[in-house]
């Protein structure tokens, strides 16, 4: 069963806030970085590339960010715009900030890791102004990302889109997204995690993320389904704990738990696999499909992903995901 009823007669069905920026992955890869001596340039940021993921599978998509007044800033604005996704809400600073960048090491497919410039990045300066209320108004689904929450004034333009998006009547999505370079303790990113978790309908995130939030509570087994019931005494309805390779779980507020396992993949590399994971996810969710269904729709989207070089470009069609699990149930993906 699909608990999550979402508002018709809007005229986006998906909004995404937070950051925007740029992926420089390895071209040569299963080596270190320090050996690596080309990249190829990619959008990325995890709510971007969840964003991407929801309008190649069809849907309305908007964002809310900023980015910086470069060519990285253009290279981003340009590539929303080729993808359909509405970009009015993407403000450019004026002050010098710059665009967070990425570069990715894949080592071995299951040894991969990143490396990230975020000082003084566009992206933590989007202000509560620079949030509009119609867009947030005309949207059925509003995702936001942790990490927009590391700073202020970002902080507090993603605590007024939530604001707006109760208002409004939107379902609200947050993706855990921890990225532990740009918050200053681990008493801050709790706080701040909770206080946004405690707003949203569907939290998804991996055992380690929602460790991050229970850090002052006895949770010592790390149990997923002590983790998803607090929730429910809040807004929530749905927590997704994903376990890499191990699949992931769905707790429901009726009490229900539901396992997704992963598919077969030829990985090329494991970031990516949330991203993806989350876009098929809430895709299934909106068409009205079971958790179930949803949860598989997202597996296989984060296999597409992870067997290709990109995140944000190689998010995959329905059509694309429908065939991988169609391959996958007929036996001919052989995983490495
Ligand atoms: N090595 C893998 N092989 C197949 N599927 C995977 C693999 N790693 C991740 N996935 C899929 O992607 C989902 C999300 O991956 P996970 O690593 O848990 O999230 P994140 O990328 O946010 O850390 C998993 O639930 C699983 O379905
Ligand atoms: O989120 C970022 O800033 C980097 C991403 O674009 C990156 O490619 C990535 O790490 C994806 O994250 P994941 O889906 O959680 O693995």
């Amino acid at each position: 069963m699909n608990p999550i009823v979402f508002p018709t007669g809007k005229t986006l069905d998906f909004v995404a806030i937070g950051r925007l920026c740029i992926d420089l992955n390895a071209n040569e890869i299963n080596r270190p970085m320090e050996d690596t001596a080309t990249f190829t340039k990619y959008v990325g940021g995890s709510p971007a590339n969840i964003c991407i993921g929801m309008s190649r599978l069809g849907l309305r998509t908007g964002f809310i960010g900023k980015v910086a007044d470069d060519q990285m800033g253009r290279f981003i604005a340009r590539y929303l715009d080729k993808e359909g996704i509405d970009s009015s809400a993407v403000s450019v600073d004026r002050t010098g900030a710059v665009t967070g960048l990425a570069f990715t090491e894949i080592k071995s497919p299951s040894d991969c890791s990143i490396l990230m410039y975020r000082d003084n990045v566009a992206d933590l300066l989007l202000t509560p102004s620079e949030v509009p209320e119609s867009l947030i108004a005309g949207t059925a689904l509003l995702l936001i990302s942790g990490t927009a929450l590391a700073k202020s004034p970002s902080r507090e333009a993603v605590f007024q889109a939530l604001d707006y998006a109760k208002r409004h009547g939107a379902v609200i999505a947050f993706d855990l997204d921890y990225r532990p370079y740009t918050w200053a303790s681990d008493e801050e990113t709790a706080t701040y995690y909770n206080l946004a978790a405690e707003k949203c309908d569907i939290l998804l995130g991996t055992r380690e993320e929602f460790d991050r939030m229970e850090r002052f509570e006895a949770n010592s087994k790390r149990d997923d389904r002590i983790t998803a019931k607090k929730w429910f005494d809040h807004s929530a309805r749905i927590v997704i704990i994903k376990h890499g390779k191990e699949g992931s779980i769905a707790y429901a507020k009726d009490g229900s738990s539901h396992r997704a396992r992963s598919f077969p993949a030829k990985v090329v590399k494991t970031f990516g696999a949330g991203d993806s994971y989350a876009a098929g996810f809430l895709y299934g969710l909106m068409q009205g499909w079971s958790i179930e269904a949803s949860m598989e729709f997202g597996s296989a989207a984060a296999c597409i992903v992870i067997s290709s070089h990109s995140c944000s470009d190689a998010m995959p069609s329905a059509d694309q995901v429908r065939d991988y699990i169609e391959r996958c149930n007929r036996g001919e993906i052989v995983p490495n």
